[in-house]
């Protein structure tokens, strides 16, 4: 699990003064990757403004690129995005996809519709995740993928014409769902359906609606099903993306914890596949509050205002889980300092993400004297009401380091989180946001 890397930055974390002020957090990372593949893919111009700057999102930009995307970024932080119509380049070079599972596994399902030949490789944890989830649909589906070891990163794809499918998700996963949507949208022939038993993000169809294609969407007692036809064109379009609740979760959870706070997060989506944490937050009995919602761009936005108070633990359900996945290490640190315990289970996924999320989070807690025990799908933390501190390592996990940075905030001794770069890959300017909301911190170089 552990890579050496070179010349990183930490972070020591200290308990100090209430977190008290008003912020933004930056662009939706989900929406952001969707806006450019389908700025790609789409006729036209499309417009994204707030998007996300950073490192997963970047990857999508060059490859876009690469594929054929005129893109240009303007001083007041808008991407314009000529399109292909569907006519991808053939890539000039290996199509790297840094430490994103979303853009490799989501371009994909565009890449084996309609590039000539293209290989996808991506950072040491990258190509350690599976790929088969997507591999295995889109060869049913006609694609010629090739993988190292049948199922690792560096893929090799020779493009091809894909034919539609019925498939249901065996793992509930937004980017295996959206990889086989967009092979089915650049399909020759035949309509392609996605069941998913259980409710993941929905981003993928409500944008794709945004950008004039037609997604039949039925409730079914299977789960959702969701249908497109081949044949649409999908025409550019002016995608204004909320601010990542995922990101919202960090400042979320320090005000939560930290005595004394009140913050509030402006314009954050609260699109409900993936409020699962909020609602977890209010039955631990923090006070949470949502004002001014409004829609932008097909998702739902609002400001969260959160006060600090008591927490204790619960109960997290598997069916729950998608609504909350990237949030689980931040509220394994909840858990921590709530009284009580909380049980984490249905998680197995949070094995193959960035790092197994699971071991980096049973770790991190030991590391700072908290007791937990790991299962194969999931945790129990034993939260006695207060943290004593130490040193953890992020595993180059942007979710593991920014966690355990909040647990240094409301920790006697403070938490050092050793591997900070990694948070560049969702939230840049997170430190930064937290000083300006009073949090102690202290950067240097290891
Ligand atoms: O579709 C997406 O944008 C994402 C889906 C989730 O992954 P899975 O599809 O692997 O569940 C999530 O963990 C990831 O951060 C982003
Ligand atoms: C799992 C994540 O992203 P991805 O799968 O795109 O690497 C994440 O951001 O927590």
């Amino acid at each position: 699990m552990t890579e050496k890397r070179p010349l990183e930055q930490g972070m020591r974390c200290f308990p100090g003064s209430p977190l008290r002020g008003t912020v933004a957090v930056p662009g939706d990372k989900s929406i952001t990757h969707r806006a450019i593949l389908f700025g790609l893919l789409a006729e036209g111009r499309t417009e994204v403004s707030g998007w996300l700057d950073a490192a997963d999102c970047r990857s999508s930009l060059q490859i876009a690129r690469m594929l054929g995307a005129e893109v240009a970024e303007t001083d007041d932080g808008r991407l314009i995005i000529h399109g292909t119509a569907g006519n991808l380049r053939e890539p000039e070079d290996v199509l790297d996809c840094g430490n994103s599972g979303t853009t490799m596994r989501v371009f994909l399902g565009a890449i084996a519709a309609r590039a000539p030949f293209a290989v996808l490789t991506g950072d040491g944890s990258l190509r350690r995740r599976p790929m088969r989830r997507v591999i295995d649909p889109l060869t049913d589906m006609g694609a010629a993928i090739s993988a190292r070891s049948g199922r690792f990163a560096p893929l090799a794809v020779q493009g091809r014409a894909l034919r539609g499918i019925d498939y249901t998700l065996p793992v509930a996963s937004a980017q295996v769902k959206s990889a086989i949507l967009v092979a089915g949208l650049l399909a020759h022939d035949g309509v392609t359906a996605v069941t998913e038993p259980e409710a993941t993000r929905d981003h993928t169809e409500n944008l794709l609606t945004a950008f004039g294609v037609h997604v039949k969407r039925a409730s079914l007692p299977a789960g959702n099903r969701i249908e497109v036809e081949p044949g649409q064109v999908l025409r550019g379009a002016a995608v204004a993306v909320p601010g990542d609740p995922s990101s919202a979760a960090f400042l979320i959870a320090a005000a939560a914890l930290v005595p004394g706070s009140a913050v509030t997060v402006t314009g954050v989506g609260l699109n409900a596949t993936r409020t699962g944490f909020l609602r977890a937050l209010g039955r631990m009995g923090a006070q949470v509050e949502l004002g001014n919602l409004r829609k932008v761009s097909g998702e739902v936005v609002g400001d969260i205002t959160v006060t600090h108070g008591p927490l204790t633990g619960i109960e997290i359900e598997p069916a729950e889980v998608p609504s909350l996945i990237d949030e689980l290490p931040v509220l394994a640190v909840l858990a921590a300092f709530a009284e009580g315990t909380t049980r984490v289970r249905g998680a197995a996924e949070l094995r193959v993400k960035e790092t197994d999320r699971i071991a980096a989070v049973a770790e991190g807690l030991r590391s700072i004297g908290v007791q937990v025990d790991e299962a194969e799908d999931g945790f129990t933390v034993y939260g006695r009401g207060t943290v004593d501190g130490g040193a953890v390592d992020s595993h180059g996990d942007h979710r593991i380091a920014m966690s355990f940075a909040v647990a240094g905030l409301a920790a006697r001794r403070g938490v050092t989180v050793h591997g900070w770069d990694c948070v560049n890959i969702s939230y840049p300017s997170f430190a930064a946001t937290l000083e300006q909301l009073g949090a102690s911190l202290q950067a240097w170089s290891e």
